[in-house]
């Protein structure tokens, strides 16, 4: 389905605006934001909902019994999915009260997420909501997911959604006004960034972690949701959720809090999958004289140029193609396995390897190669 020429906003709302004392939804702080999506609606901009908050929202349905083992690590594992899952149903269910038009309850993993075809049944599924005017609300599905499986914050699910809508703008609602200079709960003289147009170490290296009972990631997910949507073609906003002048300042055209430029040179869609949203399941090490400054270059891999090959992964997994020295040069579908490809690049014989490839066609192909313009392999 191609992007529609209007205007359309994935909109990020964090735990401590839904249920901010961890006692139920709260609707002090949504009112503001319901309003807001009502207005985008009405001046024609579609919304998206990525709403936090299930964990939040149910934990008053879990008082710890006395002498219960529920702090093990484990332990808080299996009680927080039970709260997402009672808490769901309480947060949709505030949501709804809210508006005079239906919702849409839309619930993923990352599983689900770096699935092609599951990737491209969710963007329709998105897009005929919009057609019939429905709000959706997408959360990550915290009750059947697993440390594989799961995004884990939604800050990146918020970017990954916005990516694969097609949206031209991203706002994350947080409990504090954006990006600081250094965190500022813990250091007075933060200052505020109004406009961040390079995301870079610097910027990352700004970001500290979460100091509330309820967010997940702090300042640190943010930035990366901000990468994955600028590389997208979209503009991140960073702002505070407790304060309605956010939302009016949205509304007017100006900017509340911290706002990330979209890239320029945006990727296309497939691109931009491969890329931000599928995770590498292993690493094939080449030397590092290969010419490796195109996609082209990539899909005529040799076995002999192949060092080594790390990870398990099957054919048609994603891995990344690193040089010996570290340098991260692309992320690709393998169309061979680990085994086979540790096979064949054991070869000893390069005429013999060469005729596995020659009948197997390449390692990986042209059309699946997404260039990572040679990040070094710690660079965050
Ligand atoms: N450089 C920074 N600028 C702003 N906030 C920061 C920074 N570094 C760390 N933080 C923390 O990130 C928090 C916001 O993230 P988080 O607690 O995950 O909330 P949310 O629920 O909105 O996702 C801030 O309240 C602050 O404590
Ligand atoms: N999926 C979780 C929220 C995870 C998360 O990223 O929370 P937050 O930092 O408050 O946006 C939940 O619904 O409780």
């Amino acid at each position: 389905m191609n992007k529609q020429p209007r205007q359309r906003i994935v909109l990020k709302v964090g735990s401590a605006l839904i249920a901010p004392d961890r006692q139920g939804c709260s609707s002090r702080y949504l009112l503001a934001i319901a309003q807001f999506i009502v207005r985008c609606r009405a001046k024609g901009i579609q919304t998206i909902l990525v709403s936090s908050g299930s964990i939040a929202a149910g934990a008053h349905r879990f008082p710890l019994k006395p002498g219960s083992e529920a702090n093990s690590p484990e332990a808080q594992v299996v009680l927080k999915k039970a709260m997402a899952a009672a808490g769901q149903t309480e947060m949709m269910a505030t949501w709804d009260k809210f508006f005079d038009f239906p919702t849409a309850q839309i619930l993923l993993t990352h599983g689900d997420l770096r699935d092609r075809e599951r990737y491209l049944s969710i963007r329709e599924t998105v897009f005929t909501l919009l057609d019939h005017d429905i709000l959706p609300i997408l959360n990550e599905n915290d009750t059947v997911t697993t440390d594989a499986l799961k995004v884990g914050d939604n800050d990146n699910l918020s970017a990954m959604v916005a990516a694969a809508a097609d949206a031209d703008t991203l706002v994350i609602c947080s409990d504090i006004d954006g990006l600081y200079n250094k965190n500022p709960h813990l250091h007075s003289d933060a200052e505020l960034l109004p406009e961040v147009n390079k995301i870079d170490a610097t910027i990352y290296a700004m970001a500290g972690g979460s100091h509330s009972d309820v967010g997940t990631g702090g300042m640190r997910t943010k930035i990366e949701a901000a990468e994955k949507a600028s590389s997208h073609g979209i503009d991140t906003y960073i702002v505070n959720g407790f304060k309605e002048e956010s939302f009016n300042a949205l509304l007017s055209g100006r900017n509340p809090g911290t706002l990330f430029r979209a890239s320029e040179t945006p990727l296309q869609e497939r691109m931009h999958w491969l890329t931000h949203t599928v995770r590498a399941q292993g690493e094939v090490i080449v030397t590092s004289d290969e010419e490796m400054d195109s996609a082209k270059d990539c899909a005529e891999l040799s076995s002999n140029e192949v060092l080594e090959v790390k990870g398990n992964f099957a054919a048609g997994d994603t891995i990344l193609l690193c040089s010996d020295d570290g340098t991260r040069l692309a992320k690709a579908r393998s169309n061979y396995s680990s085994r086979l490809l540790s096979f064949i690049a054991e070869q000893e014989d390069p005429e013999l390897a060469d005729s596995f490839t020659d009948s197997l066609g390449g390692i990986v192909s042209e059309k699946d190669i997404a260039l990572l313009c040679k990040t070094p392999q710690l660079e965050k």
